[in-house]
């Protein structure tokens, strides 16, 4: 397992940001081979690419700069399981969340692995004063340190954290409907979230299901061989020989599959 990085100190997790740094530790050993301003451009079209999507997107509210700020302020290193602050979605991630919500009008969101809440408080931003986000979460002390910080947003009133298992509490959430699905927990859980999804009514007609973390890392097609990577491969390749849906895999952070049904 990765360590945990302290405070403030986030390690690359997505196949961009891995690439940069991996073509900057290639500038600072190249000298002598003649390859130095190949690299250097190689280098500054990757390293820039982030940093240059960020500043074109809208900005984040300022209550969810505060919760990225608190995330990244916690020492991880303490907390429990494999929690840790490189789990945050983020502000290009989360407008493109919002910007989801807002093109399919989505009243009722759900969310399954909130995490310090990023992403739940990004939709719940983007939903209509009657609109709803149910934000699952198996950590109890994590899903405590987001509701803190949603009781400081008018927004944050829209989401209902429920804390336990997600394919336990997806069950008891039988009877309910959902315009928009997030799915963003534990990756050897995603085949099962899908098909529950799919199969109990929790997704509205016309409703649309958002998984990330689907490129994780480039580990699908480049190695290294890791349980998380093997998960999402299977995963992905389901979902592609599924013809009950229709799907896109959207290059944005570390991956993110929009599924709806066909059929
Ligand atoms: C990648 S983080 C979620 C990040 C969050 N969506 C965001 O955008 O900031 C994954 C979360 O899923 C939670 N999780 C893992 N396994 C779970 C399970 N079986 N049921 C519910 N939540 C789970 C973890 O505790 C973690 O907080």
């Amino acid at each position: 397992m990765t360590p945990r990085t302290a405070p403030g100190a986030a390690r690359p997790v997505t196949p961009a940001s891995i690439l940069a740094a991996r073509l900057e530790s290639l500038v600072g050993r190249a000298g002598g081979t003649g390859l130095e301003d190949e690299l250097r451009e190689v280098r500054d079209l990757a390293v820039g690419l982030d940093p240059y999507v960020e500043s074109m997107t809208s900005p984040e509210s300022p209550a969810l700069a505060d919760l990225a700020a608190a995330t990244a302020a916690f020492d991880w290193r303490d907390a429990s399981g494999s929690l840790e602050q490189e789990m945050l979605s983020g502000h290009v991630e989360g407008r493109f969340l919002a910007m989801l919500a807002h093109a399919t009008r989505a009243r009722r969101v759900l969310e399954v692995g909130m995490f310090t809440g990023y992403s739940a408080l990004a939709l719940a931003e983007a939903l209509p004063d009657d609109g709803s986000v149910v934000a699952l979460e198996l950590d109890e002390s994590v899903a405590a340190f987001a509701q803190e910080q949603f009781a400081r947003s008018s927004a944050g009133r829209r989401i209902d954290v429920r804390v336990g298992p997600a394919a336990e509490t997806l069950r008891a959430l039988a009877g309910e409907s959902f315009d928009l699905v997030f799915v963003d927990a534990d990756k050897a859980g995603y085949a099962d979230y899908l098909e529950t999804v799919l199969t109990t009514g929790l997704l509205a007609p016309g409703g649309l299901v958002c998984v990330d973390n689907t490129l994780m890392q480039g580990q699908p097609w480049a190695g290294p061989d890791t349980e998380n990577g093997r998960a999402i491969a299977e995963f992905n390749a389901a979902v592609a020989a599924d013809p009950r849906v229709e799907q896109v895999v959207v290059p944005l952070r570390d991956g993110i599959t929009l599924i709806r049904a066909v059929s």
